[in-house]
This record gives structure tokens, sequence and C-alpha cells, in this order.
């Protein structure tokens, strides 16, 4: 039993979200003492395999659900054969059971190119899905964290971005599935803590890369690695004065651990502040990896952001959190794995 639990009285309060959370916690059932039962939804994709990785070199016991729509199985097969892991093919539109502490609830298609794929479904996976996850927090008691997206900005007018800004979002465009889709996903967070005290925590994702992104999954960072090794020209989508901000993998994932398990709802952005063009992101890469690459133009896609850069002053304050990878440091080991897992 957590040393910081103090004994509630036998019969829960059903009126009272904060005894019926603890009473839950006190009496569960097969409740290990010295680490957490979590739920990873998404968990054999990117950013999900990592953050899988991490918590479970702190030894909790993980169960990774996910469709395989774009995880891989590959990403998680290091845990495969561990007793405190546990890997579910399962859709997160359809409802799941399983008694768990902690919910990180990543499952959706990231990359614009899968998001934009079956449009109907992406929208799906954030309402249902997230509703489905949530019932899932309340009937359990498990803190829930939603990871959103800097794509809740839409084409910013405010920049940086802080969490106060509330976002230029078109309702009807290309990729409103995802942008209005997370943001549904972020209201129905907030509703279900407001209207059954379910303990939650929104982090706003900003661009992320490194290691086992998908080689072809059409995102900017991996696009350019493998086009670099495949001695392909780079393709540079409109002007490339367009601004992103790269945040390594590992950085990602200690933030969203940390917002777990502070006391903290957000939302709140979890992002590298140092901001490039486009087009000097594939400068650094064709210096890094051969200067003698073409750089091409190519139409941009609509309602391409023109500007994106996180404000993370709250996540300094309240997790005491900043990256702590350089771009072309986090760069160069993406490079290397990229060269090894894809024969490149
Ligand atoms: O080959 C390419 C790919 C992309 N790009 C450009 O690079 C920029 C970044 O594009 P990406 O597809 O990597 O990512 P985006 O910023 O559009 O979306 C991203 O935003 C935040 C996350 O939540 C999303 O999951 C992620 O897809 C865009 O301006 C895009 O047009 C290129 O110039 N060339």
């Amino acid at each position: 039993m957590p040393s910081s639990h103090v004994e509630p009285s036998l019969e829960p309060d059903p009126l009272n979200h904060d005894h019926l959370a603890k009473w839950r916690g006190y009496y569960a059932p097969n409740r290990p003492s010295h680490h957490k039962r979590i739920l990873v939804t998404g968990g054999a994709g990117f950013i999900g395999s990592h953050l899988v990785d991490r918590l479970m070199e702190e030894g909790n016991e993980v169960i990774v659900v996910d469709s395989l729509f774009t995880g891989k199985k590959s990403n998680i097969l290091r845990w495969l054969n561990n007793p405190k892991f546990e890997f579910v093919r399962h859709d997160v539109t359809l409802p799941y059971q399983a008694e768990v502490d902690q919910i990180y609830h990543l499952a959706c298609p990231a990359s614009p190119v899968h998001y934009k794929y079956n449009a109907i479904k992406t929208v799906k996976t954030n309402v249902l899905g997230t509703m489905n996850m949530l019932g899932l927090a309340k009937r359990v008691g498990a803190h829930f964290l939603l990871a959103s997206t800097s794509e809740v900005y839409g084409d910013p007018q405010v920049h940086p971005q802080s969490e106060e800004y509330w976002g230029n979002v078109n309702p009807c465009g290309l990729r409103s599935c995802y942008d209005e889709g997370k943001r549904v996903a972020e209201t129905l967070t907030m509703d279900y803590s407001r209207q059954h005290g379910v303990e939650v925590r929104i982090v706003r994702i900003f661009n992320t890369y490194g290691p086992r992104m998908v080689e072809n999954d059409g995102r900017v960072v991996s696009n350019f690695v493998t086009q670099a090794l495949e001695g392909k020209p780079l393709t540079l989508y409109g002007d490339g004065k367009q601004t992103r901000s790269f945040c390594y993998v590992s950085d990602l994932v200690d933030g969203m651990i940390r917002m777990m398990n502070s006391e903290h709802a957000g939302p709140l952005n979890l992002g590298n502040p140092e901001e490039f063009t486009v087009e000097s992101l594939a400068h650094i890469v064709r210096e890094m990896v051969n200067p003698n690459l073409e750089i091409v133009h190519m139409a941009a896609t609509p309602d391409d952001p023109t500007r994106r850069q996180p404000d993370i002053t709250k996540a300094k304050n309240l997790l005491n959190w900043q990256p702590k990878v350089r771009l072309r440091d986090g760069l160069s080991l993406m490079i290397e794995e990229f060269r090894e897992r894809c024969n490149l």
C-alpha cells in the first residue's frame, strides 16, 4: 500500500469524487504496492513505444492497446515476453476494459498523410476512442493523460503559442479531422474532469522526431532523413519558409511522465522552443548526410500552418521540464537508427 494513502472508511461515498477515488485506490484487488498498472493506447507507435520503454524500465506493469494501423509490433518486441507486459491488438473506437492506475491515451494516426487517409476514422478515433478511455478512467479511478497536439492552434495568429491561445482552426478543411478531433478530445477530457471528477492531464505535443519514426510516414523529418540516406532529392513543400520546432522523443516522453505524475490538469505545451524554417531543416539534414543532395520544391499542402513554436513557460514552471537534446544531436541518433533499421 503506498504510504501516502490515508485509509478511507469501508463504504465508498458515491457523491464524493475524491473519497470515491481514494476508496477505489485503497481497496482495488491485485493492486501492486511498488509500481503502477499502466495502459498506453497507441503504445506500439513511435512516441508510444518510447514511453512504454521508460515505464517498463521503471518497473511498472504496462498494457499496450494498439490497432497497429500505424503502430508496429517490432517497436515493442523487446517487451513481448516480459510478464509485466501485455499487448492487445484493439481499436479504441470500441470499448476496452482493464483494471489500471494510469491511462496514457495516444492512439491516433499522427502524420498528416496517415490521419487524412481515412478522415472519418480519425474523427472517430479522437471522439469515440477518447470517450471510451475516459469512461474506463472513470470506472476504475485511473489518472488519464490525453496526448493532444500543437495542431489545436491551427495556423496560429499568435506567436509563439501559449496555452492561453485558443487557436485558428479551419473546421471544414482537410486537416480538420485531426485538429478538430483533438480539440473535441480536449473538451471531453475537461468535461469528464468537471462532471465526473476524473483526474485528467492534457499535453499538447509539438513536432517530435527520433528513432522508430516510420521511414515513409510522410512527415518532414522522417522524409528528409530517408531521402538523404537514399541519395534522393529532399522534397520541400511550398516555399520552405514555414517554421516548426522539433523536439527529440526522449525529451518529450520525460515531459509526459512528469505531467502524468503532477497535480496539474493542463493543457500544457510540450515541445522544443528552438524554431527552424523547413528549408533550414533540409540544409541541416543535407549537410549531415550528403552535401551534394538536391532540394526540390513541391506544392504546399492545404491549410499548412505557417509558423509554429511552443511557449513552454508553463512546463518549465510547473514541471521543471525543458528539452535537453539539440536538433543536430537528435538527428544524428535518428540517422544512425534509420541506417540500421531500414538498411539505408
Ligand atoms: O517531405 C516533406 C514533408 C513535409 N514538409 C513540410 O514540413 C512541415 C512539417 O510537416 P509534418 O508533416 O512533419 O508535420 P506537421 O507540422 O504538418 O504536423 C505535425 O504537427 C504536430 C503533430 O501533432 C502532428 O502529429 C504532426 O503531423 C510542413 O510545413 C510540411 O508541408 C515538407 O516540406 N516536405
